[in-house]
């Protein structure tokens, strides 16, 4: 069982570099952080965790609004950065009061610079990247982890190579990847498929691997805990009840946890008050629900994934030995929601302004699963993170909305078809909204 325990006063190891190391989450084996690549445990596989000789507290994060504000709680002072971070916290009164919580704010993750979270993993990575002195980055992806690293990976002018499962990554991510230089491979299989021929590529040492596997981009990620704990904090007072999450390779999910005991370690956040995470998959592909509901430490490998949110179509979370702990001892839950229920939330964020794609709105669908079933009590301040922007996958937009209604070239002809109107032979408007 993955021991996540924090000791009171760190020390570090022999093998810390500047006060930081990576620690087996399996095995407890510390692991020099920069001078040989690594991703896993060299003695059992395990996951690693970067750990540091003292603990984050709020009062050490000022100026800038990027990920780099919260340099304290990361590996380096600085990174490659255009600049991630730093995103809204969206107040939404009709949906608050139609899911019927206290509270209910949304973290817009698509408002970062190439329009997801991954952007904050990434600065950090990449910056690690550069320590190590490696040329060529890589990574598998369902579109948006490949956007951001083609476009960190360009700015600090290293080879950027992705592997992405054919036919089922949104439009708007695969024009990032290209655009930004990435060069792209479509497998003839799914993300994990993908993930698993991209970690044989990065033993072969063909290149560095920048999925969320490395433990360096959770440390980015991190930060989406600490900007929403000082937010929402400095609006209302006191910090969230509840944080939901769409779950995929549940990297947000441990990142989130780890910032949560870093915090109570150093002494900012009680125990008490630790939000509890709650993650939202889709039905289609749900293993971490799955674990969550049979109580198991691992989550079973679904071979067979389907989903319209295909940033989270996975079917073996590699995070979820640190992302059920996450769940479980902060005292969340895990629901997974169908593709209607996602799609409905999707339009009810686009109604108050907030575009997101449709992996980002399952956060909104389990919050409303879980308060019709009374598993989120009313009482309670919720923050829904939404992680992709609407732009990421404009054809389930597109299908998400209303059609174009065509009309003519005039004036008149326009007034009557607002008002119900024939406009040359019929009611358009009225006939094409029954289709
Ligand atoms: C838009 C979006 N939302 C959610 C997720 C899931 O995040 P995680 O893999 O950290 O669970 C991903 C990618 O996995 C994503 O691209
Ligand atoms: N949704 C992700 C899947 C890969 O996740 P990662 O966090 O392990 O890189 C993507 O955008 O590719």
């Amino acid at each position: 069982m993955a021991d996540l325990s924090l000791p009171a006063n760190p020390e570090a190891p022999d093998v810390a570099d500047d006060g930081v190391w990576l620690t087996c989450i399996e095995c407890g084996h510390d692991h020099a952080p920069f001078d040989e690549i690594i991703y896993t445990c060299t003695e059992c596989g395990g996951l690693l965790e970067a750990r540091y000789d003292s603990y984050p507290t709020f009062d050490q994060f000022e100026g800038r609004t990027s990920v780099w504000r919260y340099s304290a709680a990361l590996p380096f002072e600085e990174g490659v950065t255009l600049p991630e971070g730093g995103t809204p916290l969206h107040r939404v009164p009709r949906l608050e009061e139609e899911v019927g919580v206290r509270n209910l704010r949304i973290k817009h993750e698509g408002m970062n610079p190439t329009g997801s979270f991954k952007d904050r993993g990434m600065t950090v990575g990449v910056r690690v990247a550069q320590e190590l002195g490696v040329d060529r980055l890589a990574c598998a992806s369902t579109g948006n982890t490949s956007a951001a690293l083609a476009a960190y990976g360009g700015r600090a002018g290293l080879e950027t190579l992705v592997l992405l499962p054919a036919g089922k990554v949104a439009a708007g991510k695969i024009a990032q990847a290209a655009l930004h230089g990435a060069r792209i491979l479509e497998v003839d299989g799914n993300f994990d498929a993908c993930l698993d021929r991209v970690q044989d590529l990065a033993d072969r040492g063909e290149a560095y691997l920048l999925n969320s596997l490395n433990p360096f981009r959770l440390e980015g990620q991190k930060t989406i805990g600490l900007e929403i704990l000082e937010e929402f904090r400095d609006d209302e007072g006191r910090f969230p009840d509840r944080i939901v999450l769409p779950v995929g390779n549940a990297g947000n999910t441990a990142a989130l946890y780890k910032c949560f005991r870093e915090l109570v370690a150093g002494g900012d956040l009680a125990p008490g008050d630790v939000p509890k995470l709650t993650g939202v998959q889709a039905e289609g592909a749900a293993p971490m629900v799955e674990a969550i509901r049979e109580g198991r430490e691992e989550t079973r490998r679904w071979e067979e994934v389907e989903t319209i949110a295909t940033a989270i179509r996975i079917g073996n979370p590699v995070n979820a030995p640190k992302a059920l702990p996450g769940i479980r001892e902060t005292g969340g839950t895990a629901v997974a929601v169908s593709d209607d229920e996602i799609t409905d939330a999707q339009r009810s964020l686009a109604a108050e302004g907030v575009g997101v794609e449709p992996a980002s709105a399952a956060s909104v669908a389990g919050l409303r699963k879980l308060r019709e079933s009374g598993e989120v009590d009313a009482g309670e301040d919720v923050v829904c993170l939404t992680t992709g922007h609407l732009l990421k996958d404009p054809d389930a937009a597109a299908a998400a909305g209303s059609d174009p209604q065509p009309v003519p070239n005039d004036t008149d002809a326009i007034l009557r078809h607002l008002a119900g109107q024939s406009v040359g032979g019929g009611l358009l408007g009225k006939v094409r909204s029954l289709f």
